[in-house]
């Protein structure tokens, strides 16, 4: 009789002991996760132990930084928030992994995803270090002083232009109502154009751009949760191949669009610009931020960056450049309808430092509005438009933090929402009070030391060298745009209802009707306030 274990296995018995194999694999690997993995230590939700699918589930939702905050709160400043991967919540742990050159991390793999529409990494993505430094330098010319002054007549034409749209058509009238996230998004896109491009898209006046304008959202909330996927690195290949857009529908379309206009305006500026050198024009078109990513050469090769490089960073201005900025306006708006007493103390500020609206523009005069400069760091504080983890990973040679030694390959990172809504830093968080950014303003005692504080753990634009290369021409944006609205209108709520506030009923996070909502897509999503205006 033939022994049983010579006989050949069933299909059935093949299967199960594959089953068996996985099984056996996973229940090994979370026994590990939980017991000898190095960061088995640190306290954090079960699930997230064992399994990195459930910050995938959150970017998917659009509450992560929900989920942050919440984890520290019920956890402590350090979080073991995957497998493995840490969230810390303290101003040491920030400025140690954000804020010097050398510390020892660099970006992980999800970032090499998140461009893989265009087919190579931008100056945001580049995760090499070195690579990075050339490319940050390339785009730091356009945002040199020299490039933002020449950029201050085009953000106020257009400024002039959104305001124009929102005054009311009889003397003395409130206008109707409008969603400032909406049009918000729209100036922003047309400030990029300009800035960008050289090109106004019109999207305030036209809807010709608008798809685009809200693709950089709803594309970015699609390669946000994709670039966390395990087997990320495999699907980038097909990111934008129509097999994706059958899977994953109008998101993954949307990301294929933004890929496809951003080559597209990468295609006409350069062609642009070979035209003018073709034909000697002695007046050099305007120096737009791609003229100096276009003609940039690499010092050592001589070469200038691949065609898929441009349109990386033609994709990363458009989305970085646009909608950041709009997200803090439509904040700001809701934060002043929310706080009168706020709205009523920037807007004196504001109508008795200028004297026409032509005399609002950069200079002594609106860097004089103290109270103006410190209500929009507080929106940037309570309404971070990037509110969540932004992943670091440690090197060979471990990274020392708060105190303890971080091994090799650990991911680690620190939360905008959850630091920014830390009481160590800014007492009573869900106030919202620019008089914290200011030393002792009519006797609040706020002193030095607490504003300092404050200052340390704020990142609304991370920090250092990967830090936002925009932050100057953002403030630039947000202090013009808001002196200019508040200088020319009174502004009160819709009979909608300001809109854009939590409501009982919503998640746990979202009950608050006076904090303005996120829903976190890496940019941001959100809706609101819906405001009237009224020529002053
Ligand atoms: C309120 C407005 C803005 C906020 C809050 C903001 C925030 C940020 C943050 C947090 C990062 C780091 C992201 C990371 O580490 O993954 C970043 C990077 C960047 N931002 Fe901004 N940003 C704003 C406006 C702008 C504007 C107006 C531009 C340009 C037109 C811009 C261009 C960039 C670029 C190019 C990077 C990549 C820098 C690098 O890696 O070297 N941002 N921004």
């Amino acid at each position: 009789m033939t022994p049983l274990w010579s006989l050949p296995p069933s299909p059935t018995q093949v299967l199960a002991g594959i089953g068996g194999a996985i099984v056996v694999y996973f229940l090994g690997l979370w026994v590990y996760r939980l017991t000898l993995h190095p960061l088995a230590k640190y306290p954090g939700p079960f699930l997230y132990k064992l399994t990195d699918w459930s910050l995938i589930i959150q970017c998917y939702q659009g509450n992560r930084h929900l989920h942050h905050l919440r984890d520290h709160e019920k956890y402590g400043p350090i979080v073991r928030i995957g497998p493995n991967t840490l969230s810390f919540n303290t101003e040491t742990a920030l400025n140690a992994i954000y804020g010097s050159k050398k510390v020892n991390v660099r970006k992980t793999g999800m970032y090499i995803t998140m461009d893989a529409g265009a087919g190579a990494l931008s100056t945001h993505t580049e995760v090499d270090k070195e690579k990075h430094a050339y490319r940050r330098r390339v785009m730091s010319h356009a945002f040199s002083d020299n490039a933002l002054r020449s950029a201050e007549p085009f953000i106020l034409d257009n400024i002039n232009i959104f305001c124009n749209l929102m005054a009311p058509k009889e003397k003395g009238a409130w206008s109707e109502a409008k969603d400032m996230s909406q049009w918000c998004a729209w100036l922003g896109f047309d400030i990029m154009g300009d800035l960008a491009f050289g090109k106004r898209f019109r999207c305030l006046e036209s809807e010709e751009h608008r798809y685009t304008s809200r693709t950089t959202i709803t594309g970015s909330k699609f390669i946000y949760w994709f670039s966390y996927l395990p087997c990320a690195w495999l699907c980038r290949l097909f990111i934008t191949s129509p097999l994706l857009s059958l899977l994953f529908g109008q998101m993954a379309k949307d990301l294929a669009h933004l890929v496809y206009y951003a080559d597209e305006q990468v295609r006409i500026r350069t062609s642009e610009l070979t035209k003018s050198e073709k034909s000697g024009e002695k007046t050099a078109p305007r120096k737009d931020s791609m003229h100096y990513i276009i003609e940039a050469r690499d010092p050592e090769t001589g070469k200038s960056l691949t065609n898929q490089e441009l349109t990386a960073d033609s994709m990363l201005l458009i989305g970085a450049g646009s909608d950041t900025v709009a997200t803090s306006m439509a904040s700001c708006l809701f934060y002043l309808l929310h706080n009168p007493t706020v709205l009523k103390k920037v807007t004196t500020e504001v109508r008795s430092t200028f004297t026409s609206i032509a005399d609002i523009r950069v200079g002594p005069k609106l860097t004089s509005c103290t109270y103006l400069q410190a209500c929009l760091e507080e929106v940037l504080r309570i309404t971070p438009p990037v509110p969540s983890h932004l992943p670091r990973e440690v090197l060979p040679g471990g990274l020392g933090l708060d105190g303890e030694y971080i091994p090799a390959g650990t991911i680690v990172g620190v939360p905008a929402y959850s630091i920014h809504h830390n009481p160590t830093y800014y007492p009573d968080p869900w106030a919202f009070t620019p008089e914290r950014w200011l030393v002792d303003p009519a006797g609040t005692g706020v002193t030095a030391a607490q504003v300092e504080l404050a200052q340390r753990a704020f990142c609304p634009f991370s920090l250092g060298s990967r830090g936002c290369i925009g932050k100057f021409l953002a403030y630039m944006e947000f202090k013009l745009f808001m002196a200019h609205l508040l200088y020319r209108f009174d502004i009160k709520e819709g009979e909608e209802k300001v809109g854009g506030g939590g409501k009982e009923g919503l998640e746990r996070g979202r009950e608050r009707s006076d904090e303005f909502q996120m829903d976190d897509a890496f940019a941001v999503l959100r809706n609101g306030p819906m405001v009237r205006f009224r020529a002053v």
